[in-house]
């Protein structure tokens, strides 16, 4: 479980982008995090992967508490939640293998476990046909699912999507949601923020919207709910 009691974030700038958040997410869960530009979304998610801390308030996943956390815990706790991004952010010059398989060669998994599982995982994905290709010689989509194989190689509890269809034709976004989907259905908890109002409305889940660094609305099947 994921529980964020009063969390408030200022950046050093004096931006405050989280505003007082409480908000608890179950085991399994499939969210969305949507609201305006600049609300706090990204916040929100960079807070779960303790790639900041809060100014205030405490955020617990599970029994660890993250606000008291040392830095020498950092690394354990990453290796429970994969990320995802907008922009892919694969090596370029490794092959799709190896950018997943270097995921967990950091983490010092044995070889011979890297092997199956970075091809069970490109299985996945379906992209095991793919494996000896660079991310340029990929379409968008495909780069994506190499990202998300990767994210979820070291099977983490948590996976946080940061806008996985930003960049993606709805066709291409629609691949992706269906793996997320078979991603939450093996349990892992999955946390997606975005700017998509068709995948939203048409994919219905629960959402949580922030603006101004509060939750203003967090429904169990929800709407986009904006315009943009
Ligand atoms: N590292 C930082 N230093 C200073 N201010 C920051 C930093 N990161 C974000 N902010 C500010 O905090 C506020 C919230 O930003 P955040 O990225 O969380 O919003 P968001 O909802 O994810 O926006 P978007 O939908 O555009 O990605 C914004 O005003 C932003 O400018």
């Amino acid at each position: 479980m994921i529980e964020m009691q009063g969390v408030y974030k200022t950046y050093p700038n004096g931006v405050t982008a989280l505003n007082g958040l409480d908000v608890r997410i179950q085991q399994g869960e499939f969210v969305y995090v949507v609201g305006p530009s600049g609300a706090g979304k990204s916040t929100f998610t960079k807070l779960i992967f303790r790639e900041e801390k809060p100014s205030k308030g405490s955020i617990h996943i599970n029994d660890l508490d993250l606000a008291a956390m040392k830095e020498r815990r950092i690394p354990k706790l990453r290796r429970n939640i994969g990320v995802v991004y907008q922009d892919f952010r694969l090596l370029p010059r490794l092959t799709v293998y190896e950018n997943v398989a270097f995921a967990l060669e950091v983490i010092e998994q044995r070889p011979a476990e890297i092997k199956t599982r970075v091809m069970d995982v490109l299985e996945q994905v379906r992209l095991k046909n793919k494996a000896r290709f660079i991310p340029d010689e990929l379409s968008g989509g495909e780069q994506q699912r190499v990202s998300i194989a990767r994210a979820i190689a070291n099977r983490p509890r948590i996976l946080i999507a940061d806008e996985p269809t930003g960049n993606l034709d709805p066709e291409t976004s629609w691949e992706i949601m269906h793996i997320l989907e078979e991603i939450n259905q093996t349990g892992t908890t999955i946390l997606m923020a975005t700017h998509n109002r068709e995948v939203v409305n048409r994919v219905r889940k629960r959402v949580i919207a922030i603006e101004d660094g509060v939750i203003v609305r967090d429904e169990r099947r929800g709407d986009y709910g904006y315009e943009d």
